[in-house]
């Protein structure tokens, strides 16, 4: 595992107006940016086991795809010289199948029938698909004029994947047209990152997990099913470390087996001001980290750093216990911070101009994000709505959800109509 070189106060201080009491969602995601190092370890997987991983090595195409000019039409194979402003008649002295080449030679005048995805005969360059000709035979066919063009309907030789030239870059995840690519130049094994392991628990003594009994005030631990749910969709090896009680002995000894089996920690709870919340005391005892008071809502409070345990590191991400917080610091700080540990050259998700269906009360000075549901009108216009009350422990607004409104850091409130920006949820949860 790879210790980082600078503390987090070095790196925060790169920062001009830093403010650990009121740091901009943008600064705080910097600063874990600049603090998290990429795991320098990988494996070579079957094709298919590399769907969604992280290639770790650029892959350069062994082969022209495709290997041989071909046609892209069904039709016939002819030499542009002959065409002219007047229908031509051309003699037809074979055919050209897909994997079966015709082998001869065609001469001014002569044409070869030809399948799509067949190679092109050596002096044919233009293919004229077959429902374009007229009076056609096994012998003959008319070439109307002014149908085709020199070129027309001809595939060439590595147009798709050159020989020797990058098919796919390093840091790149897998998707199902990679797989196609690949497969395409005979490659059955890839290099991909290793897996990043993530440890997660929750911390609270009011939690309580599936099967046991619901006391008055107690609540089950949900977070952990969140968590769980969006961490394999990012391809983790997941340690569920289970509901940890707030109690220091019990906390510093799961920090420490978290520390020594995972790249990263993802805690949920004990991160705010209150008074049983020894999170904080024990993560700070364990190593560098910085407990922030982000400028957004949900998701204010929130711990991140680096903790070691026997010689063994990894970064700590203390998300707050709220539900909804929870899952907001997850996808906007820990999720982009867990790709870059997985060496994933993977884009920010695209945010979307969308009008909001309705006047959205909102601060300057924080960035909020607001549940939201994308819809079409009668009209066919895209509107935005919000779920209704947005409270950070109301989890049925975020079910309700398909995407979330951002309201950014100096806008003012919104006015029904006003375009803003939107998250869509898919590709996320
Ligand atoms: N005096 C202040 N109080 C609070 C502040 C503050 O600045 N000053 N911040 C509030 C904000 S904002 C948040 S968010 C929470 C975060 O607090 P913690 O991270 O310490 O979380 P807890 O107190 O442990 O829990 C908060 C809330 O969420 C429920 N919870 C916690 N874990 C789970 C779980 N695994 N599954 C389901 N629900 C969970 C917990 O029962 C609490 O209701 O602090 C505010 N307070
Ligand atoms: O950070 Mo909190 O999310 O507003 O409840």
């Amino acid at each position: 595992m790879s210790t980082p070189l600078r503390s987090l106060a070095e790196v925060a201080s790169c920062l001009s107006d830093y403010d650990p009491q009121a740091l901009p969602v943008a600064d705080a995601q910097r600063i874990i940016r600049d603090f998290i190092t990429p795991i320098q370890s990988s494996e070579q997987v079957a094709l298919r086991s590399a769907l969604g991983r992280v290639l770790a090595a650029d892959i350069i195409s062994p082969i022209n795809v495709p290997s041989h000019d071909n046609s892209a039409m069904d039709g016939y194979a002819l030499r542009s010289a002959d065409l002219a402003d007047t229908a031509i008649d051309l003699e037809v002295i074979g055919t050209a199948y897909a994997g079966r080449m015709f082998t001869g030679s065609v001469a001014s005048g002569q044409c070869v029938r030809i399948m799509t995805g067949a190679i092109m005969p050596a002096e044919c360059d233009t293919v004229i698909p077959q429902e374009f000709t007229q009076n056609s035979s096994a012998q003959h066919v008319t070439i109307p004029p002014n149908v085709v063009r020199s070129g027309d309907n001809r595939r060439f030789c590595g147009e798709d994947l050159e020989a020797g030239k990058p098919a796919l870059r390093k840091g790149r995840i897998v998707h199902a047209a990679d797989l196609g690519l690949l497969a395409s130049l005979g490659i059955a094994e890839v290099a991909v990152q290793r897996r990043l392991r993530v440890a997660f628990f929750s911390t609270g003594d009011e939690l309580r997990s599936i099967g046991e009994t619901l006391a008055a005030g107690c609540v089950y631990d949900s977070n952990r099913y969140t968590l769980y749910g969006m961490l394999v969709r990012l391809g983790c090896d997941l340690i569920d470390m289970g509901v940890v009680p707030d109690d220091p002995a019990s906390l510093e000894q799961a920090l420490r087996s978290a520390c020594e089996n995972a790249d990263a920690i993802i805690t949920s709870g004990g991160v705010s001001v209150g008074a049983a919340d020894y999170t904080k005391q024990i993560m700070a005892e364990l190593g560098d980290v910085t407990f922030w008071k982000i400028g957004m809502r949900p998701g204010r409070p929130m711990a991140f750093g680096n903790i070691s345990s026997n010689g063994q590191s990894a970064f700590l991400f203390g998300l707050p216990g709220n539900p909804v917080a929870v899952m907001v610091t997850f996808y906007f700080f820990a999720r982009p911070a867990l790709l870059h540990m997985m060496g994933a050259d993977a884009m920010p998700p695209p945010l979307l101009q969308v009008a909001s269906a309705a006047a959205i009360r909102k601060k300057p000075g924080r960035t909020e994000y607001q549940r939201g549901i994308l819809a079409t009108d009668a009209a066919g216009r895209q509107t935005v709505t919000i779920t209704g009350a947005q409270g950070s422990g109301i989890l049925r607004s975020m079910v309700e959800a398909n995407c979330m409104v951002v309201l950014h850091d100096a806008q003012g409130s919104v006015a029904a109509g006003d375009l803003v920006d939107v998250m869509l949820f898919d590709g996320l949860t």
